[in-house]
């Protein structure tokens, strides 16, 4: 494997062993459910579910970095965490994790002000323990839920699905999928969509999942996804993703299905591009940061595929798979990257980096692509 390494900045502030360090810039814990006024406005997804069903850890893993091993010794959460991802991430939301035990009928559970600003819930199912009081949960937070906001989208993931066989999985989602919207329609609420994930946090399976959970909230999707079929397309690119580098999410695609194997080679390729910059790319003085304006990798496979990362913006990374042939037009990918940035950045207004929000939806008027030009395999302009 040959890394062709052009990042003359290589630089970071970070430091830790893996990619990001733990303390990466997430928020702290309220202790109570009073919000303050930032955080009321930003959306929310909800994470609840029976206890030990893995809530907590999916939260950690996702947006801490912790290992999944060291999640065996997570406490049990007795209250709501409030987890503000955004000065650090390009998802701008909050994650609010739940105690397993939290009684909707407890006069100080707030349904109105928990649902009312929430975008998504998703219910963490224990795919390995029986599940019949956990669907019943589901039915009862669903239906609470609902009431209160019908716009919520309801996600259901079926975890720690590690220890079960290929055909355990797929008899266990059908047979949750079937249980559950009976439940709903014995209650006639078959209006309610619930959509349903496989996941654990031993693989990549839970990044997948929440990246399709986040996507679902981003409202430029759309137009996110147009511009990077059109950048493939002009580029003799294979695959592209775009990436939250911190989370691993990604946040769009282009629109040719997405297999596993190229996700995860994905993932592991911002690791090592992040893990190198941190190692050998650190300003003495600490006035760098791992990841910036100048960070781009090449990777060369032996099977002759090139993984080729950029930045887009501070948050953002594209990641695209592409044969060796397609990157002899070298010239032409980076012209047509650049035409893609110069488009993303008008997608989203980008904020002033001094002020911690780094994006912020762009008016209607401004997400269109109006003046972009790639240029064509033929070397034309399009
Ligand atoms: N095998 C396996 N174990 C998991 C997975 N996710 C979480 N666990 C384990 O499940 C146990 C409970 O995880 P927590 O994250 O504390 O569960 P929780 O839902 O937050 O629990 P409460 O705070 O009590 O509501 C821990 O020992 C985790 O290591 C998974 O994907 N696979």
């Amino acid at each position: 494997m040959n890394i062709q390494y052009e990042d003359p900045a290589l630089t970071g502030s970070y430091g830790g062993e893996g990619s990001f360090p733990k303390s990466f810039g997430y928020g702290v814990e309220e202790p109570d459910m009073e919000e303050s006024s930032s955080s009321a406005d930003k959306p929310r997804i909800l994470l609840m579910g029976l206890r030990r069903s893995g809530k907590s850890s999916i939260q950690k893993v996702v947006f801490h970095k912790m290992s999944p091993n060291e999640t065996l010794f997570l406490e049990s959460t007795n209250k709501i965490y409030k987890d503000d991802i955004s000065g650090s991430s390009f998802v701008n939301f909050q994650i609010w994790d739940f105690p397993g035990q939290v009684d909707f009928f407890d006069p100080t559970f707030d349904s109105e002000m928990i649902f009312k600003g929430t975008g998504a819930l998703i219910f963490v199912i224990d795919a390995q323990d029986d599940y019949m009081e956990a669907l019943s949960r589901l039915h009862l937070t669903v239906s609470r839920a609902y009431k209160v906001n019908p716009d919520i989208n309801f996600e259901v993931f079926i975890h720690k699905v590690d220890g079960l066989s290929d055909d355990h999985k797929i008899e266990t989602q059908r047979d949750i999928h079937q249980r559950a919207n009976d439940d709903l329609a014995d209650a006639s609420l078959e209006k309610v969509h619930l959509s349903f994930y496989l996941t654990s946090i031993y693989d990549h399976s839970i990044f997948e999942a929440f990246s399709k959970v986040v996507q679902k909230l981003i409202p430029q999707l759309p137009t996110l996804e147009n511009l990077l079929n059109i950048f493939i397309s002009h580029s003799g690119i294979e695959k592209a993703f775009l990436f939250d580098v911190v989370s691993k999410i990604y946040i769009a695609t282009d629109s040719s299905p997405v297999d596993m194997q190229s996700y995860e080679l994905c993932c592991d390729m911002i690791d090592v591009v992040i893990d190198v910059s941190c190692i050998y790319g650190l300003m003495e003085d600490g006035s760098s940061c791992a990841y910036d304006k100048e960070s781009l990798a090449i990777i060369k496979l032996n099977n002759t595929t090139v993984l080729y990362l950029k930045e887009v913006t501070k948050f953002l990374a594209l990641v695209c798979i592409l044969r060796e042939e397609s990157f002899e037009r070298k010239g032409l990918i980076e012209y047509n990257f650049h035409c893609f940035r110069k488009a993303i950045h008008e997608v989203f207004e980008v904020g002033n980096s001094t002020d911690g929000a780094a994006w912020r939806p762009a008016s209607s008027s401004s997400s269109n692509q109006t003046g972009l030009k790639y240029a064509a395999l033929n070397g034309n302009a399009v």
